[in-house]
């Protein structure tokens, strides 16, 4: 991303909208809203070997293991605005198990960036399945779209629950019935 170039078009935005990009308060929010879109964004400018690190380890494991909580916070692509709220993946290993940590890492790599919904919950699922060697994986994630909130529709209240089962989770019922009961335990 091109920070000078962004700035520009912020402060070019700030004049559309009627604002005055010289007043003391404006100065510096080209270059600040620059600097957060480049946080925002940081998904496309990631690297998901480095992100997994080889930290996929040799286990025995071969039961579910269950990450729940994981803060999530995206934009939509439609209108540039937040979506946010949690993801909770599940996978049952293969002789193979992802540093925990990776599958957070996993959930922004994919975050960071332009999104739908849906199309975010199948990236990570895909990606976990493919990194873990797992027999099967779930993602369930819920959000609140500001774009539905402060602005639209303007509905205070809902929230946007999206799934992805691949592999076991897909063929075995039993699977998922137990993968949805592990994330809905209160802690
Ligand atoms: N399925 C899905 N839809 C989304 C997501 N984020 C935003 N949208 C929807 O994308 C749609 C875009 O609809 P349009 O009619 O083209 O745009 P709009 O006139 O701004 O729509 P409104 O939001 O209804 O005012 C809206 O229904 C949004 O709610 C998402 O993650 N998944
Ligand atoms: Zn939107």
């Amino acid at each position: 991303m091109n920070k000078e170039r962004v700035s520009q078009l912020i402060k070019e935005l700030l004049i559309e909208i009627g604002e005055d990009p010289h007043r003391e308060g404006l100065l510096k929010t080209p270059e600040r809203v620059a600097e957060a879109y480049r946080f925002l964004t940081s998904g496309y400018s990631m690297d998901l070997k480095e992100i997994i690190n080889d930290a996929v380890f040799e286990s025995e494991a071969n039961n579910m293991i269950v990450c729940k909580d994981i803060e999530v916070y995206s934009l939509c692509e439609h209108h540039m605005l937040p979506f946010f709220g949690v993801c909770h993946i599940g996978y049952i290993a293969k002789n193979k198990v992802l540093g925990v940590s990776k599958l957070a890492r996993i959930v922004d790599f994919y975050s960071r960036r332009l999104q739908i919904q849906e199309r975010l919950t199948a990236e990570i699922a895909r990606t976990v399945k493919d990194e873990s060697g797992a027999e099967g994986v779930g993602v369930v994630m819920e959000c609140r779209h500001m774009c539905m909130m402060m602005r639209g529709v303007q509905k205070q209240n809902s929230s946007m629950l999206t799934s992805t089962v691949l592999g076991s989770f897909h063929s075995s019922v039993a699977t998922r019935e137990e993968f949805m009961s592990l994330i809905s335990r209160q802690k």
